[in-house]
């Protein structure tokens, strides 16, 4: 993603809430300085401007794909925002983009089962928020991969660019970087660590949690 767009995406979570400074605590157990909550970009608006940058990141990393997965939650109006966008991009004609998305929990009635939307099949793109320690994206691959289709790409809004493992055992590479080498996909990311670090740098009004973030990082990341 080029950096200008990269900044813009964002100050552009900053703006709606979705980025914010504190103690937060990810789902790794990490107390983190920094919190990326995508479950506010909640109005239509915001929710289209989202989706667009999804599509603009997938349309320039240049990738083959035949449909989108989001991981539940979050990521069920993610991949459905960037589906959205991608079917109005110039850049795909008319070329249809399915997706689907799981349940947390199996449904034992109706329709039944974890799966819901297009059937998973072909080259899937898995559509989700952050990755920090990698555990909901090998989650969604072995999902993709028991349905018969195969992983082809994972689109993120921001790669945290942490290692996985105990504080005593840590990767020697980012989550990402393991994902990217294990499946042998690309990891395609809107926003990075370093675009924060790079906000927390000009913006003086945010200088207060620069030193925080980036003791974050020398701890945790790459
Ligand atoms: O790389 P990881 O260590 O897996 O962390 C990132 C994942 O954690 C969050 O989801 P969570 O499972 O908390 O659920 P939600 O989407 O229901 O909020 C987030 O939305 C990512 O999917
Ligand atoms: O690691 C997590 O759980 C996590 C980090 C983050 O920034 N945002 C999120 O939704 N989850």
């Amino acid at each position: 993603m080029p950096g200008s767009r990269a900044q813009a995406f964002v100050r552009f979570a900053l703006e709606q809430g979705v980025l914010r400074f504190g103690e937060f605590k990810t789902k790794s157990g990490r107390l983190s300085p920094y919190f990326f909550n995508a479950g506010l970009f909640n109005d239509g608006a915001c929710v289209g401007r989202l989706g667009q940058f999804y599509a603009q990141a997938l349309v320039d990393a240049g990738l083959d794909f035949d449909m989108l997965f989001g991981p539940a939650y979050k990521g069920i109006p993610l991949a459905t925002a960037a589906s959205i966008a991608l079917s109005n991009h110039p850049a795909r004609g008319d070329l249809p983009v399915p997706f689907a998305f799981n349940r947390k929990e199996a449904k034992d009635h109706g329709e039944g089962g974890l799966l819901v939307g297009a059937p998973l099949q072909g080259r899937v793109v898995i559509v989700d928020d952050v990755i920090t320690a990698g555990t909901s994206v090998r989650e969604s691959v072995a999902l993709i991969r028991a349905a018969g289709a195969q992983p082809a790409a994972v689109l993120i809004a921001l790669d945290r660019m942490e290692r996985a493992g105990a504080d005593d055992a840590l990767s020697a590479h980012s989550a990402v970087q393991d994902v990217e080498q294990t499946y042998g996909i690309p990891v395609v990311s809107i926003a990075a660590l370093t675009d924060i670090l790079s906000l927390l740098e000009d913006d003086p009004a945010l200088a207060q949690y620069r030193d925080a973030v980036s003791a974050y990082r020398g701890r945790y990341g790459v």
